[in-house]
């Protein structure tokens, strides 16, 4: 991670005992992500992750505290915000939009095994239908819009091959998004970034899914690929991984069964959500921003992983028991 803004310890001294969580011991600033400032805080209570909101503003937020309380509530593993006497879930930490959460435990497992995608794809299924009746709405504000909108700023970093790629795709992804098979498929609040690194296990158990802080209301699908994406590739070559894949695809769909235009348009979800992270990627390397600590993610191996998916579209289903 990045630390953005450096939080002296009083300062995170003093949060934590407004929020009832104890005598500050140790801060420890967390080089993992990219996006926010994260400290991990431990007090003679617990051990929690003070996060500051280095983009989103307080206006956006609610939507991805009031989901993690949500989820947590109905047993998803997920961190839950801690609320001041007040109630509120969103505080202000030199100047800047911040939460508390616990720290769960446990770590990330980057080389996953296919029982590690079947526990993902199980509470990934878990999730999406424990989010059915929350209440707020708010758009994936990295999706479509953000891709149109964003992909100028980086074009003219690119070599020909990778943008005509880069307006193909998106070219596509815009007509898939105009189709009624697109406009049929469910959705409701989603994770939008269940990368391996944001996932926990505590041995063989899933300990947790944390970074909420992409959530929004999109399709399931898009979900599922970005997880596929990331758990069930050959990360060196971006290539599809059968096994890993139909691990996660039959756990999620014995806990929920694809509808058929899932199951027709995941190959463009796929690639869907390798332009996604591609174009992020793009930004994060070509307009980088001011910080300490921070390690931009190689945009290249979403470049790979879109080149795959979109010569090679894997239908996956038919490799999994419950196609
Ligand atoms: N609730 C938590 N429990 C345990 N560890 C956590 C928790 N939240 C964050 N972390 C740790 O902090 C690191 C950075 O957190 P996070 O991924 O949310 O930051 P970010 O900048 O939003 O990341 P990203 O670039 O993935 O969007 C994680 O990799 C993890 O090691
Ligand atoms: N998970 C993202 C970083 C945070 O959005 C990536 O690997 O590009």
């Amino acid at each position: 991670m990045a630390v953005f803004t450096p939080v002296p310890f009083d300062t995170a001294r003093n949060l934590l005992l407004r929020l009832g969580l104890g005598e500050l011991q140790n801060l420890e600033g967390i080089e993992g992500g990219i996006e926010n400032t994260n400290y991990f805080a431990t007090t003679d209570q617990g051990a929690w992750v003070l996060t500051l909101f280095e983009r989103l503003t307080a206006e956006q937020l609610p939507f991805y505290l009031r989901l993690m309380k949500h989820l947590a509530q109905r047993g998803i593993p997920v961190p839950e915000p801690a609320a001041d006497a007040r109630g509120q879930l969103l505080h202000s930490v030199c100047g800047k939009p911040a939460a508390v959460v616990n720290r769960l435990a446990g770590k990330s497992v980057l080389v996953p095994e296919p029982q590690h995608c079947a526990a993902v794809g199980d509470m990934l299924a878990r999730m999406h239908l424990a989010g059915r009746d929350f209440e707020l709405r708010q758009p994936n504000l990295r999706g479509l819009p953000w891709w149109n909108e964003t992909a100028p700023l980086v074009l003219p970093h690119l070599d020909e091959a990778q943008a005509a790629l880069l307006r193909e795709e998106l070219a596509y992804q815009n007509h898939i998004a105009a189709s009624s098979r697109y406009a049929a498929l469910p959705r409701g609040p989603i994770h939008a970034d269940l990368f391996r690194d944001n996932v926990l296990f505590d041995g063989d158990r899933l300990s947790g899914f944390f970074d909420f802080y992409f959530a929004g209301v999109d399709t399931w699908l898009f979900d599922l690929a970005v997880c596929l994406n990331d758990w069930a590739i050959d990360w060196h070559a971006g290539r599809h991984d059968p096994l890993r894949a139909a691990a996660m695809l039959d756990a999620y769909q014995a806990v929920r069964p694809l509808e058929a235009a899932e199951r027709q348009l995941l190959p463009a979800m796929l690639r869907a959500g390798a332009l996604r992270f591609w174009i992020s990627r793009l930004w994060d390397w070509y307009l980088p921003r001011e910080a300490r600590m921070l390690k931009p993610h190689d945009p290249a191996h979403f470049e790979r992983v879109l080149r795959e998916r979109a010569t090679h579209p894997a239908f996956i289903l038919s490799e999994s028991a419950t196609a």
